[in-house]
Formats: structure tokens, C-alpha cells, sequence
């Protein structure tokens, strides 16, 4: 199964670009950049990453990105994962990205958007890596700052395949981003929400209806309304689930206890990702790793699990064509 799994043609719909920085790197860049970490070491580093849940996350994961500084770090960040991705047998990965994060530092958008585009530009002419891109905004920052934001995105409006809401999830309902989407469906932007990670279902009701969000990512928490699964069930809408991200974060106390094949059983539309790798032991191939282990899945699972993706995936007609065929033929 192992070795099925690393050749399988494999798609991530749902990785946070800045939740790829390895210790190894923080260290390297902090070095480049004359920042001070508060580790005094890679393993201290990685011994700090035992979280309580998504906010204590989120604080280690905000205060990571601080190493990233000029274009080429974003572009070393994004191409060290997209290598490593592919030599896992990763054929497409839709990423988002936090610039409110970057911008509350000093960093400029052009910083970040320049050093994201050359590393996907580059993947995508010499690793067969196809990239999309997700500009997501912080729902725990206000609902004005992610609108200005979106403004002053206007030159690379073109450049972005959808807009998505992360961080914090608890008091941050979809609705108060209610004028940012209406926006974004202005501008012709689809539109993908986190929900349902630590917030209520109703929360997935919300950037359903409010929101009209073509995904779901994460959602696990769906099962807790019998009618918002019936509305995800009918609609096919896809759910992005991040299984180590999850345990990690202790939405589940263990990968066994996951909703997954429930959330299979009941004709959800699922598929697996990574969502922040560095932090959460692992990529896609660790995750699909992982759930063979704790599920005992069969190799046509994860070939639906897969096609369900590429199907989603922000790509070309050809490049999905191409993608199914290769899955067709692993
Ligand atoms: N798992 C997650 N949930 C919400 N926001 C995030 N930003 C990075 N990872 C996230
Ligand atoms: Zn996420």
C-alpha cells in the first residue's frame, strides 16, 4: 500500500503556503535576515509544536511567518515545499496564502505576491506541478482591513484563483464577511471558506448561504446537523479534510476516532490534505499514510479520494484531463 500510495497522482486543494516553513528553514532565514528565534534549536523548535488547539497554533504559526522578509524567501518557502511535494508524487496543490499577515509586519504585497509567483511559475515549467492560488483573509482581523486588502490586491486579482477565510474560527462567524465575498463574487472571484473546524455546523450553513463558497474546507463538524449534510450530500459541494492537521490540533483525539468514513458513508463529496505540514507531521503522502493505517482503506478509495480532487482542483480542462488519466492508470 505504501508504495501505491507514493505513486498515486496526488492533489491538495487546502495547504497554507506559510504553514510549509521547516524548522530547518526558519532557522536558515532567520540567519539571512539578522532575526532573533526563540528557539535555540531546530528540535526545540519542533519540540515546541504540541498544541492545545488551533489557537495555539495559530500563535507559533504567526510567529514563524516573521522570517519570511523579501521576495526570495517567499519564493524559497514556496519552491522548497513544491519540490518536496512533488517527489511525493503531488501533481497539483491549490494554496493559500495570508497577506494581512505579512502586511501587519511590513511586508508589502508586491513582496509576497512576486516571490509566490515565481516559485509557481517555475514549478509549473519545470516540476509538472500545476499551482493554484488562494488569497485568504484573517476572520479574526476586521471584516474593513480584509475589503482594503482586497483593493489593493487589484493587480494580481488576475493571478488568483479564488479568495478563502482562515484563522481563528471560534466568534468569527462567515457573516461578518458577508461585504468581503459580495465583493469577491463582483469581481468574478470563486469563493472557499474554512468552517467547521472548531465552529459550529451552522458556521458551514453560513458560508454556504452568506458566503456561497464553492468549498467547504475542513467541515468535519457538519455531522453535528443532520440538514446541513443532507444540503453538502445534495450538492456535492467538496469538503477539504486535513486529517493530521486535525489530530494535531485536537479537533479528534486520534486519527481512529476521525469522522472521515463517516463522512464518506454519508456521500460527502471528501478529500484529504495537509493544511500545514510543517507543523503537523507531515504532507499529503503522510496524510493518505496515515488514514491507510488508521482505516485500512483500499487502494480505490484513494483513487476516488483523488478524483474527487481533481475534479475541484483550480486547473485547466486539459490539466484535469490529464490528471484523471494518469489516476486512471496508477
Ligand atoms: N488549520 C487552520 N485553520 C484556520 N486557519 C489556519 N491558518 C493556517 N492553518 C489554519
Ligand atoms: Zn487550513
Amino acid at each position: 500500500m505504501n508504495e501505491f500510495l507514493r505513486q498515486l497522482p496526488k492533489v491538495e486543494l487546502h495547504l497554507h503556503i506559510e504553514g510549509t516553513l521547516e524548522p530547518e528553514l526558519m532557522f536558515a532565514l532567520a540567519a539571512r535576515n539578522g532575526i532573533e528565534l526563540p528557539y535555540a534549536s531546530v528540535d526545540e523548535a519542533k519540540a515546541a509544536y504540541d498544541f492545545k488547539d488551533l489557537q495555539g497554533f495559530l500563535d507559533l504559526y504567526y510567529q514563524g511567518m516573521n522570517v519570511l522578509r523579501n521576495e526570495q524567501d517567499f519564493y524559497d518557502l514556496a519552491m522548497d515545499y513544491f519540490k518536496r511535494a512533488r517527489s511525493e508524487g503531488v501533481m497539483h496543490i491549490d494554496i493559500h496564502f495570508d497577506p494581512q499577515a505579512h502586511l501587519q509586519r511590513g511586508v508589502p504585497l508586491e513582496v509576497v505576491m512576486a516571490g509566490l509567483l515565481r516559485a509557481k511559475e517555475e514549478a509549473e515549467a519545470s516540476l509538472d506541478l500545476t499551482i493554484g492560488m488562494i488569497m485568504a483573509f484573517l476572520r479574526d482581523r476586521p471584516a474593513d482591513e480584509a475589503l482594503h486588502v482586497l483593493e489593493q490586491a487589484s493587480p494580481y486579482w488576475k493571478f488568483l484563483d479564488a479568495i478563502g477565510l482562515d484563522s481563528a474560527e471560534r466568534d468569527h462567524p462567515p457573516v461578518k464577511f458577508q461585504a468581503l465575498f459580495a465583493r469577491a463574487k463582483e469581481l468574478g472571484l470563486v469563493r472557499v471558506a474554512h468552517a467547521g473546524e472548531e465552529g459550529p455546523a451552522e458556521y458551514i450553513a453560513q458560508a454556504l448561504d452568506i458566503l456561497e463558497v464553492q468549498r467547504i474546507d475542513h467541515g468535519v463538524r457538519c455531522l453535528e446537523s443532520d440538514d446541513v449534510v443532507k444540503r453538502l450530500r445534495d450538492q456535492q459541494t467538496v469538503l477539504t479534510v486535513c486529517p493530521l492537521s486535525n489530530v494535531s490540533l485536537k479537533v479528534v483525539e486520534r486519527l481512529s476516532d476521525h469522522a472521515l468514513p463517516q463522512l464518506l458513508a454519508e456521500g460527502l463529496k471528501v478529500t484529504i490534505s495537509s493544511d500545514d505540514p510543517a507543523y503537523f507531521g507531515g504532507g499529503l503522502l503522510e496524510n493518505h499514510l496515515a488514514c491507510a493505517d488508521a482505516f485500512g482503506w483500499d487502494e480505490d478509495t484513494f483513487r476516488m479520494l483523488n478524483r474527487y480532487a481533481i475534479e475541484e482542483a483550480f486547473v485547466s480542462e486539459q490539466r484535469r484531463d490529464e490528471l484523471l488519466k494518469r489516476l486512471a492508470a496508477a
